[in-house]
C-alpha cells in the first residue's frame, strides 16, 4: 500500500504535474485538475476512458461533471491523504489527452 506523502513531497510532486494543485484539507484532502473540453459529448468521452483506467487501476477518482468541463479529484482513503498512487493515476489521466 503507498504511504502518505508530507506536504513538503506533495508541493514537490504537483510541480511536476502542470494545472494540478491542492484542494480540501483534513478527511476531504485531494489532488484536483479541472479539465476542460469543447463540449457536453467530449466531456463524458473523457470521463468514461478515465473511468476505464480508474477501474483496471482499482484507484477511483471523484468526479464533478459539467457541460464542458471535469473536475477531477484524487486522494487514497487508505492513508486519509495523498499517496503516489494519487499522482501515477492524476499522470495518466494526463496522458488520455497528450
Ligand atoms: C478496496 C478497494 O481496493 C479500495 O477501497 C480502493 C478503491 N478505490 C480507491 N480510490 C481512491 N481514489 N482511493 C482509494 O483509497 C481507493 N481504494
Amino acid at each position: 500500500m503507498s504511504r502518505a506523502l508530507t506536504p513538503t513531497q506533495i508541493v514537490t510532486r504537483l510541480a511536476e504535474l502542470p494545472g494540478w494543485k491542492l484542494s480540501g484539507d483534513g478527511a476531504d484532502v485531494a489532488i484536483e485538475r479541472t479539465y476542460t473540453f469543447a463540449n457536453y459529448y467530449e466531456t463524458i468521452a473523457f470521463v468514461n476512458a478515465l473511468a476505464f483506467i480508474a477501474h483496471a487501476a482499482d484507484h477511483h477518482p471523484d468526479l464533478s461533471v459539467h457541460f464542458n468541463r471535469c473536475v477531477v479529484r484524487f486522494s487514497t482513503h487508505d492513508v486519509q491523504g495523498i499517496s503516489d498512487t494519487d499522482f501515477a493515476c492524476a499522470a495518466r489521466a494526463d496522458a488520455l489527452l497528450a
